[in-house]
């Protein structure tokens, strides 16, 4: 299929706009009119620079206010729209979005919407231009595309078809089924965009919150599967009104918009059993089975010695190559690297190895959706090891660890494992937390699940004492591999280091002996105020004992219908702390009630807000 984009989901000027498109890949271009308004580019400059980056201009957008008003306002949309069919041929552009009216002049008749529609297309005709009429979810009469369809066919005009937009549809619950009774070639455009749910005015939601499909919540694939039932064969185009797209760096949304389109293709292909050839399908995902290790940056141990120590872990390895040390305990296994450039910041985590089954075919599945393949610094004798970038940064490494049948990584480690199973009781790591930039927070979630093939859990957001957290966890089925994103939802955060903290939570089959063994050995732990664990009796009638030992030891709990969660967390060194996690029975969270209290208490440190 044909790959386009709105020039309104991107940042920059339209030049920015189109160059970043062109490089991105797409195959055409939707032009929002007011880029080209605003731009000092001629409509001809606009037509050469489009076919120079490959780009095919495929539709002039939007027109507005046309249908159902009377006849004076009628001759003014007229003139109004030979002034922009000029224009078009000028651009080179042969297609023109019509959207339904939010006029107060507009009249609620369809037969009078589709006799003025219907002039228009004459109109259009006559100048080689088809017009696609979209239904606004806000239309002033017609708000679904069902009723943009039956005013399309009352019109009856060879120039005259719908345009199909999935936010529109599916925002306002309409069901897309009857999208297969109109004839595809009367289908003249197809948009499509995704949105987080959000219980909130349509169009403020349209025109803040628009996220490129996979990153929301709307099920697009299953309505493009029903417009390609119809036989439709234009372009799939995005378009996408999103704050943080407007300013974000144009190149890089272009690519994520891209990779979008390549895992929408692949979704739909699977819903309709791969009868369109014309849809990419990348090689399936390889859904983790488990963390094989995570890397920490610190120029020296320190503080991160200490923590690890008193948790139990042993240094169990070095590297034999670089200065990288091996920390184990069960099957959970820190690498702390040395080597690496100084974070100002002090230790950071830098990499998260994760267990596939079949490594060289989650690096492929990473390739296919354009997650750029780190290059190995490979000693000769080192086992090959495959990574790629996750948009923060992350280093995410796919392993096969100790395993018959690939070389493992912890080979390259020299025997030093006499400590290994330790006597604690941490078992393995149980997720990630990382706090992703702001403007890459949709970037990371499409990034989870499209080249992991993780679920996205429920969007959280949660009170800290200087903002909210907005938190989303991606998680295998089976919870084998969890990660936590989070990321500051207040811009004014920006360049503050407090919130960019990244944690690694263990498990312990025994929480409260671990976080004995913790303090015996004198190491920090996160200290939870006493009005949390008054509010927790009132909240969960535990039994004397078990609250006293939960105020003991700074343990903070959850439950939800499948079990309970015990939790605790150390200080922090640089960007890092550790917590640690007991899940009982089979709960599934992450104690997110909890995280407004841990927040805070990592904020006991006055902070100067003047900056
Ligand atoms: O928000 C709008 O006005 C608007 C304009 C054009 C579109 O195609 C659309 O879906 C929304
Ligand atoms: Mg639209």
């Amino acid at each position: 299929m044909r790959r386009s984009i709105a020039t309104v989901s991107l940042s920059g000027s339209l030049a920015d706009k189109l160059t970043a498109i062109g490089g991105a890949g797409f195959d055409g271009v939707e032009i929002f009119e007011n880029d080209l308004l605003v731009s000092g580019l001629s409509p001809e400059d606009v037509r050469r620079r489009a076919a120079d980056l490959g780009l095919a201009i495929e539709l002039y957008q939007p027109f507005r206010d046309f249908e159902a008003v009377p006849p004076d306002t009628l001759a003014d949309g007229l003139r109004r729209a030979e002034h922009k069919f000029a224009v078009m041929e000028r651009l080179g552009v042969t297609r023109m979005l019509v959207c339904s009216s939010v006029s107060r002049a507009a009249i609620d008749d369809d037969a009078l919407a589709a006799e003025q529609l219907w002039l228009l297309a004459e109109r259009a005709a006559e100048h080689g231009i088809r017009i696609a009429y979209e239904a606004l979810a806000w239309g002033r009469h017609v708000s679904d595309y069902f009723h943009a369809w039956k005013i399309v066919r009352m019109a009856d005009h060879p120039n005259l078809g719908v345009c199909l937009d999935s936010f529109h549809i599916l925002a306002r619950d309409v069901d897309p089924y009857a999208i297969r009774t109109i004839p595809g070639e009367k289908i003249f455009f197809l948009q499509l965009a995704d949105a987080p749910s959000l219980p909130m005015d349509v169009l403020y939601w349209s025109r803040h919150y628009r996220c490129f499909p996979g990153q929301g919540d709307l099920d697009v694939a299953g309505l493009v599967a029903h417009v390609l039932r119809t036989g439709y064969d234009g372009p799939l185009s995005l378009e996408v009104f999103n704050d943080i797209f407007r300013q974000a760096a144009s190149m890089r949304t272009a690519q994520d918009a891209m990779r979008s389109l390549i895992a929408l293709e692949e979704q739909v292909g699977l819903r309709m059993g791969r009868t369109v050839t014309s849809l990419s399908s990348p090689p399936p995902p390889v859904v983790p089975t488990g963390f094989a290790f995570a890397e920490v940056a610190a120029p020296s141990m320190g503080a991160l010695g200490t923590l690890l120590d008193a948790l139990g872990f042993a240094r169990t390895g070095a590297h034999s190559g670089k200065p990288v040390e091996l920390w184990e305990q069960g099957a959970a296994r820190v690498l702390v690297n040395s080597g690496s450039t100084e974070s100002p910041d002090g230790p950071a985590l830098g990499a998260i190895g994760l267990e596939s089954p079949d490594p060289a075919a989650s690096v492929k599945r990473a390739e296919a959706l354009l997650s750029p393949v780190l290059p190995r610094m490979r000693g000769p004798h080192d086992a090959p090891l495959d990574a790629v970038a996750a948009p923060d940064g992350t280093e995410v490494f796919f392993c096969r660890t100790a395993r018959p049948d690939h070389p493992s990584w912890i080979d390259d480690f020299s025997e030093d494992r006499r400590s290994a199973g330790s006597a604690g009781e941490i078992t393995h790591i149980d997720h990630v937390a990382l706090t992703q930039p702001w403007h890459h927070f949709d970037e990371a979630s499409l990034f989870y699940r499209s080249v992991l093939g993780l679920r996205p859990h429920e969007s959280l957001e949660l009170p800290d004492p200087y903002g909210l957290m907005r938190s989303r966890a991606v998680s295998t089925e089976d919870g084998a591999v969890r990660v936590a994103l989070n990321v500051a939802n207040v811009s004014a955060y920006d360049g503050s280091h407090d919130l960019a903290w990244q944690h690694i939570a263990f498990a312990s089959r025994d929480i409260v002996a671990t976080a004995r063994r913790f303090r015996a050995a004198g190491a920090s732990m996160l200290s939870i105020p006493e009005n949390y664990y008054d509010d927790l009796v009132a909240r969960y009638d535990l039994g004397p004992e078990r609250h006293r030992l939960l105020r003991e030891l700074n343990l903070l709990y959850d439950r939800d219908e499948q079990g309970e969660f015990l939790h605790f967390y150390t200080g922090t060194t640089g960007r890092v702390f550790f917590e640690i996690v007991q899940r009982i029975g089979g709960y599934r969270g992450y104690g997110a009630v909890n995280a407004p209290v841990r927040l805070a208490a990592q904020h006991v440190r006055p902070r100067h807000r003047s900056d």
